[in-house]
């Protein structure tokens, strides 16, 4: 059945109410009539740290005088100078106003940095930066959906590729490395290995276009492709930035459904659940219950897990579901979904990273009968590429068609690299390779098309491509991992549809952001927190059993950050490392916790040589040195992860453990992940108690709740100590006869 005749068959959320008694439908009629306010909540306490801070006053813009003054006046006279306040309803133009002034701050910051990075010219510090790659060689090329242009770029006589943060999906510029003038041309990260990375482009890289887009005299130079030495640089969004200004624009001036939804989530109206404002009767929990009663449930969920289903089922507007580490916050996200197309509805399911939507996906393949993954298929884990768009085009007959069409596009390609007559007659070949393109983009179009009709549910990270799905609205949102997506990066999917289900959690990472300034004025801050702090619990249901941690590697967070909430589901309450088969019992594989006191130890922070990032050798010994213990000890290096918070500690460790599987990097890098056993290395050491950016909270729960048998930290407590959180953990681990300090583990390890 097509998208179409599917929609006829939902409608409005009215399908969604089709499986229930008429009892509930007089409810939603009864209630409907009410025009009440909303009613204050209470900002809920019991969500977690900081609201927000508030400012009554509405500021009006100055003009800044002095060019230096430009962000902080800009940042003084944003509507809400303190962030969105959760004490009272936004004003709708005042808030797409702080939207874009965030927006536009982020932009210039972006800038800012891609101009930094331009002007170095030694290679060694541009390449250490891990935000460009010089010297490279086009090796190949390709094309690809849509016609794109597939570039490969290797370094000469193939060297590896530096460490770099060029990931799949990243936008960047390719341009003349020799030529610091050359604007480039725009591209996305398309593949990424050790050494050789691609880049998709709609560009070609014709050396002849570059000299005559610059007004120099295309006989001032001949140059074929492979003279050329390239460099990648890591650039601003602008698709993303376009994107999300065009739905901020269509967001404010949205009316009837949407622009319901957009008053709700303004706070401007009150939320309704089951047919009722939520500031006349919150959603009682028979309700819950009765609802929770009438689910065939497809997966094995949790009572807490059930009742988030039933509630989300239950939401006219919006629902949050709060998913603390390893709740199964993504487990229950599905099933909602499956319930959904169940009842007839389309659902977009979204989330901030590529690894997030497929996590998504992983679970949905199992419980929805037609899904389909939008997204380059680069960035897709690779068991799931058959579900991408992509991989169902090919599937399709019409295929063929454009395979011989791209076959004459490369061949054109070539003649055109080899012919030396330069000029028109080359300029003629490259029309040619685009009259071609343009002739599979059409075919591609109608493909595409009818694979998107036919899909019950819609995979997409936040960056939606709008040109894609056009104007195609869905029955339901949901949003996996919402808070590490800006409150403006939200838009693109809010609109496509009436009603939303949003899971996070506020207490893991924020989403990143480059502009101290807009950072300032809230820009870090979710949607999902926001949401909290303003309507309370009647939004939101938290999940409890936790399925990864050990009780003592959980309980730390549990109190800190979750009230206590949290509970080891039996299957994981106690195992160690000792238990896994193979692995020999010794003081290291027998506990779930230590921290390694440094303090004393000499082993202090040190800056990268040419570098800006921080490293500690001395606590690299030390990690070194366990991961032998814990190999010897029978864990494989697949199972162990090392965390460290500083991109320096993360190179140094990599150069000092070369092991196949063994994972080093940032805790960014490992959100939303799990290993067996987790090393910690705290990196700061210094008689200042400076800790930089270890003081968010957030980072080090991220970092202690990856481990499932065991965490170990290895940092100075005299130095972290300084920081009251650090303090708590110290006296936590202190408590759990976790602590050893480094003397009595170097004594261990001479022994
Ligand atoms: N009800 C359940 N019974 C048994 N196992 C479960 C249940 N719910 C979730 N799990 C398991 O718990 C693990 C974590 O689940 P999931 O990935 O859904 O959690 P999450 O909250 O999204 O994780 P993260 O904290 O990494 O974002 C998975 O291995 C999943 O299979």
């Amino acid at each position: 059945m097509s998208a179409r005749s599917r929609k006829g068959r939902s409608g409005s959320s009215d399908a969604r109410k089709s499986k229930k008694s008429n009892k509930k439908q007089g409810k939603l009629h009864s209630s409907q009539s009410s025009g009440q306010e909303v009613r204050l909540a209470k900002s809920s306490d019991s969500f977690g740290d900081g609201i927000i801070g508030q400012k009554s006053k509405k500021q009006r813009r100055t003009k800044p005088t002095k060019l230096s003054d430009v962000s902080e006046s800009r940042t003084g006279s944003a509507p809400y100078p303190n962030g969105l306040p959760t004490d009272r309803p936004l004003d709708v133009n005042d808030y797409f106003d702080q939207l874009y002034l965030w927006l536009d701050l982020e932009a210039e910051a972006e800038r800012a940095r891609l101009a930094r990075l331009r002007q170095m010219r030694s290679q060694q510090d541009v390449e250490r930066t891990g935000q460009a790659i010089v010297g490279l060689d086009l090796v190949d090329y390709h094309t690809g959906l849509a016609g794109r242009y597939l570039l490969d770029l290797a370094k000469p006589s193939g060297q590896e590729l530096p460490m770099n943060r060029l990931k799949v999906g990243s936008p960047v510029v390719l341009s003349n490395d020799a030529d610091p003038s050359d604007e480039g041309i725009a591209g996305v990260v398309s593949q990424r290995k050790n050494y050789q990375i691609q880049i998709a482009t709609e560009v070609f890289p014709d050396p002849d276009a570059q000299t005559a887009k610059k007004g120099k005299s295309a006989r001032l130079k001949r140059t074929s492709i492979g003279e050329i030495r390239y460099r990648l640089d890591l650039s601003p969004d602008e698709t993303t930035r376009k994107r999300q200004l065009a739905a901020m624009a269509k967001a404010r001036g949205e009316r009837g459904r949407g622009g319901r939804l957009r008053d709700v989530l303004l706070g401007i109206e009150s939320p309704r659940f089951d047919g009722k404002k939520i500031s006349v009767s919150p959603l009682p929990e028979e309700a819950i219950a009765d609802e929770r009663g009438d689910i065939d449930f497809r997966t094995e969920l949790n009572p807490p897990q059930k009742d988030a289903v039933a509630f989300a089922l239950l939401a006219d507007d919006f629902a949050i579901i709060h998913g603390p580490p390893g709740t199964g916050k993504t487990t229950t996200l599905a099933e909602v979904i499956a319930q959904a197309v169940e009842r007839g509805e389309r659902v977009l399911a979204c989330a901030a990273s590529n690894t997030a939507v497929d996590n998504l996906l992983e679970r949905l393949e199992r419980l929805v009968p037609y899904v389909v993954r939008v997204g380059h298929p680069a960035r897709v884990f690779e068991h799931l590429r058959d579900l991408t768009l992509d991989g169902q085009v090919e599937k399709d007959p019409s295929s063929a068609v454009i395979k011989d069409l791209r076959r004459e596009l490369e061949q054109i390609l070539r003649y055109a690299q080899k012919d030396t007559r330069g000029g028109r007659a080359r300029g003629e070949l490259f029309a040619e390779a685009g009259r071609i393109r343009s002739q599979i983009r059409s075919l591609e179009r109608s493909i595409v098309r009818g694979v998107l009709d036919r899909a019950d549910v819609i995979c997409t990270t936040m960056t939606i491509d709008d040109e894609l799905l056009g104007d195609e609205r869905f029955d339901l949102i949901v949003i996996d991992e919402a808070c590490q997506s800006t409150e403006g990066g939200m838009w693109q999917a809010i609109l496509r549809a009436d009603r939303l289900i949003i899971a996070g959690d506020h207490c893991q990472l924020p989403p990143t952001v480059l502009s101290d300034e807009a950072a300032a004025i809230g820009m870090r801050d979710s949607l999902m927190q926001r949401l909290v702090h303003r309507f309370g619990e009647p939004v939101y249901r938290r999940l409890t059993v936790q399925y990864r941690m050990h009780e003592a590697i959980m309980r730390f967070s549990s109190d800190h950050f979750y009230e206590g909430s949290l509970v080891a589901d039996a299957s994981v309450r106690s195992h160690l490392l000792c238990d896994l088969p193979g692995v020999e019992k010794s003081p290291l594989t027998e506990t779930p916790l230590l921290w390694i006191d440094t303090a004393g130890a000499g082993y202090e922070e040190q800056l990268e040589p040419d570098g800006q990032s921080k490293m500690n050798p001395g606590e690299a010994n030390v990690i070194v040195e366990l991961v032998r213990q814990l190999e010897a000890s029978g864990i494989e290096p697949h199972e162990i992860a090392i965390i460290a918070p500083y991109a320096a500690q993360v190179r140094l460790l990599r150069s000092r453990l070369d092991m196949d599987g063994l994972e080093v990097d940032t805790v960014d890098g490992f959100q939303g992940r799990e290993k067996e056993v987790v090393l910690l290395t705290m990196v700061r050491s210094n008689p200042d108690g400076i800790i930089g950016f270890l003081a968010d909270r957030r980072r080090s729960n991220v970092a202690m709740t990856r481990a499932k048998r065991k965490l170990i930290m290895v940092g100075d407590s005299a130095t972290l100590c300084t920081h009251e959180f650090y303090a708590d953990v110290l006296k936590y681990v202190e408590d759990a006869n976790a602590y050893q300090s480094v003397f009595e583990f170097q004594t261990l390890v001479t022994e």
